[in-house]
């Protein structure tokens, strides 16, 4: 059995009167892919946030490599998030102002980076996931395929621990989806990532190793839990 990496126990969370997570429970592996699926509503994006350490539960715990997210200080999450999660997001994820190289850059820069050495490894990653020639363009002149690449290139950048990735696909066609979804779960596994992915898709979920079903706030595995 593998030691999880990121837990959820016993998870609630209310927006009014709104139970979007009711006892919902989670883990995750390194290295492995977990696809979250449910109905629209159900729970999907909340349990998300909550494991990102964006969103704070009304109960239950969040733990990751053995730290209980909601005990630290706002500045201790912010700078987990920053150096240890990645994300990719539906869309609009991209600062149109910046070059899809400064984009990229962006999180190694908010870790410190110096400008040179960000740059080099963002044409790095850009490279990887088939998107180099985006690098001087901005995000309104390439394609939403491109641009999702480009997200996927920021979000592993920094070479995180865990990917968070909510509908990544869900603004493509299936060709480029499924070429997302390929390059993402790819790099991932190569560096060991855990990775998160919220979807409603079953072709979607099909690239995960788990899937952990989410239905009125309750989470239910499909396989057994770690
Ligand atoms: N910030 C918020 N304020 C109020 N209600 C919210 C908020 N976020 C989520 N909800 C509600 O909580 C419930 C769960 O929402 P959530 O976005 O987690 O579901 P989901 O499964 O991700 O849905 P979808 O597949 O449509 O994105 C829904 O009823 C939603 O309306």
């Amino acid at each position: 059995m593998t030691e999880p990496l990121l837990t959820a126990t016993a998870l609630r969370k209310t927006f009014g009167p709104t139970i979007a997570l009711d006892d919902a429970e989670f883990a995750i592996a390194p290295g492995e892919v977990v696809a979250i699926m449910g109905p629209s509503g159900s729970g999907k994006s909340t349990l998300l946030h909550c494991l990102a350490g964006i969103v704070k539960p009304d109960a239950g715990s969040v733990t990751y490599a053995g730290a209980e997210l909601s005990s630290m200080s706002d500045t201790a999450r912010s700078q987990l998030r920053r150096s240890e999660f990645g994300f990719v997001f539906q869309f609009g994820q991209l600062v149109p102002e910046l070059t899809c190289r400064e984009n990229v850059a962006l999180p190694l820069r908010m870790n410190g980076w110096k400008g040179k050495a960000a740059n080099a490894k963002a044409d790095e990653w850009l490279e990887r996931l088939g998107v180099g020639d985006t690098m001087a363009k901005r995000p309104g002149r390439i394609s939403g395929g491109q641009g999702q690449r480009v997200a996927v290139a920021r979000a592993l950048v920094t070479e995180p621990k865990v990917l968070f990735a909510d509908e990544p696909t869900g603004a493509l066609d299936s060709l480029h989806g499924e070429q997302v979804m390929t390059l993402l779960t790819d790099a991932a596994r190569s560096s060991r990532a855990a990775v998160v992915l919220v979807t409603h898709e079953a072709r979607v979920a099909a690239y995960s190793d788990r899937e952990v079903v989410v239905r009125d706030g309750k989470t239910r595995s499909m396989e057994p839990v770690l």
